[in-house]
Formats: C-alpha cells, structure tokens, sequence
C-alpha cells in the first residue's frame, strides 16, 4: 500500500475515546482526475451499527473497499481498532504498511459484497470453514462447529452440502454473511448486499442482518438502498456528497427532519 501522508500528520484529529473502531482521517481517493474521497473524515464506535447514504458514485463503496484494503487511498490515514491500516511502525517510524501488517489488522474486518462470491467449487460448509483454518489456524473440528452454528443462525443448518450453484441468491447471500461471521471480526462491512437479489428474496437476507444487528455485538458499516433497513438497524446514518460525510445523525433525524437540502433531495427521490 503506498499513501503518501506524511507521519507528522497523522495524528492531528486524535481519537475522541477508547472505543473507537474504525477513523479515517483526511482521506482523499482520486480516480484519475475524479476526486472520490475529498480528506474525509468519520468514524464508527465500537458496537455501533452505521449505514452510508448519498448518491451513486459518491464514493459509499469506495470507503469499504478501502477498508478491506482492496484500494488505497492517495493521502490520509486510516485506522482500524486502533491500528493503522495505512501505516507501521517500524524502527519508531511511521512508514506505509506492508503486507503482514495489513493482514493482520484486517483480521478484525469481514465483508458481505453485492455478488456474494462464494467459491463455487467449494460445498457450503468449506466455504464457510476455509478461512478460519487456512488464515486462523483453527482445526477443521472447530472451524466445522463454528461454520453449522452460524448456518443455523442464517437458517441454513440442512445446506452444509449443498453447492453454491444449487442454492438461491438469497440463500448464498446467507452463507457468504456465514463466512464473514467465521472469521470472528469485530466489524462487518455490508455493501448493497441485496442489490443483486431477485424482490421476493431481499426480505429473508434482510431479516438475517437484522438478527445479526440486535443479538451481537459486531460493529456493521453498511452500504444500502434499503432505507427501512437503514431504519431499523442504525444507531447513526452518514449522507455522503461530493466526497464528504455533509450530514450525520440518528436514522430519526436523517429520515424524519434531515437539515441539508442535498440530503432532503437525495431521501426524496428514494423513498
Ligand atoms: N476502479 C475504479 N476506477 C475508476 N473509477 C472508479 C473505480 N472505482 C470507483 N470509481 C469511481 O469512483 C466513484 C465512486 O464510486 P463508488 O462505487 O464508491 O460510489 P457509490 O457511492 O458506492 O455508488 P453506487 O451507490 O452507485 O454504488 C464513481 O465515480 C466511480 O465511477
């Protein structure tokens, strides 16, 4: 990963308090001449359930793959539990990070994407196991204990040898939040995960999510179209325009009495 902040700069917006998981500070992405991500910054606390709203191409998915260190950014820093994602330390120095760094910070963070992207040589319960063994070291006993508990908590306990092709969108979409509940992260990043879901399946995917939300204590970062979901699960919503976070607040407020006329434009032509 190469950012090219300078360290001196890094920790000039300090944490407010200790349980704060994710703080992006100053983040600017650029495609070409196309400025994405305009030093932006929020953050999540720990525990806390956040959904991205705004446009399209305001940048919501480019902020997670951020964090899934799928990009990087071009300047600014980001930090995940209090790890730098962006940067180490090394000889007292904060240099960009290399990859066993980032690795291991991004242990703390799993990701459900539109397409869910199950390995479809892989029965359902491989899928869900392969990671913890390969990249936690569990044992396949445990990583097959863990892997039919979180298939029973999607509703899927009876589909452990089914392969990705014989099951539903909707019922992939289920394993591939099984898988991402496998590795034990501290936070889950949902991007548009119905999006590519047939209507009559959003529902079942949805309901899951929002088990997940009131029964554990996983911090969510969500990327969706599905503003009663939004609703419902989100203890703060963020309204994303031209780079920026320009308003946030309690999903009563952002719903209700948004003060921003972007944000009043953007929820009336969704809702
Ligand atoms: N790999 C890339 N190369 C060039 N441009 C990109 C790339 N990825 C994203 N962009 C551009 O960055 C901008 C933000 O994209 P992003 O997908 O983050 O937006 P979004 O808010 O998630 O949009 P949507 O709601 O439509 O999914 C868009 O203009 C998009 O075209």
């Amino acid at each position: 990963m190469s950012a090219d902040t300078s360290p001196k700069n890094l920790d000039a917006n300090p944490p407010v308090d200790g349980s704060e998981l994710i703080r992006f500070d100053k983040v600017t992405k650029r495609f070409g001449s196309n400025v994405v991500l305009d030093e932006l910054d929020f953050s999540v606390a720990s525990g806390k359930h956040v959904t991205l709203i705004g446009p399209s191409g305001s940048g919501k998915t480019t902020i997670l793959r951020l964090l899934m260190t799928l990009t990087s950014p071009d300047s600014g820093s980001i930090k995940v539990n209090g790890d730098y994602l962006t940067h180490e330390q090394r000889n007292g120095k904060l240099v960009p990070a290399g990859d066993k760094h980032i690795r291991e910070v991004r242990k703390n963070i799993g990701m459900v994407f539109q397409q869910f992207n199950l390995f479809p040589n892989m029965k359902v319960l491989r899928n869900i196991t392969e990671a913890p063994v390969t990249v936690l070291g569990l044992s396949k006993d445990e990583a097959e204990e863990r892997a039919r508990e979180l298939l029973d908590m999607v509703g899927l306990g009876d589909r452990c040898d089914a392969y990705p092709t014989q099951l539903s969108g909707g019922q992939q979409q289920r394993v591939a939040i099984a898988r991402a509940l496998a590795m034990r992260p501290q936070v889950l990043l949902l991007d548009e995960v119905t999006s590519a879901l047939d209507p009559e399946l959003v529902a079942g995917v949805l309901d899951v999510l929002r088990d997940i939300a009131r029964t554990t204590d996983i911090t969510m970062l969500c990327v969706t179209h599905e503003m009663n979901f939004a609703r419902d699960i989100s203890d703060r919503v963020l309204m994303f325009d031209a780079g920026r976070v320009i308003e946030s607040g309690s999903p009563d407020k952002m719903f209700t009495e948004p003060e921003h006329e972007r944000t009043r434009e953007f929820l009336s032509a969704v809702l």
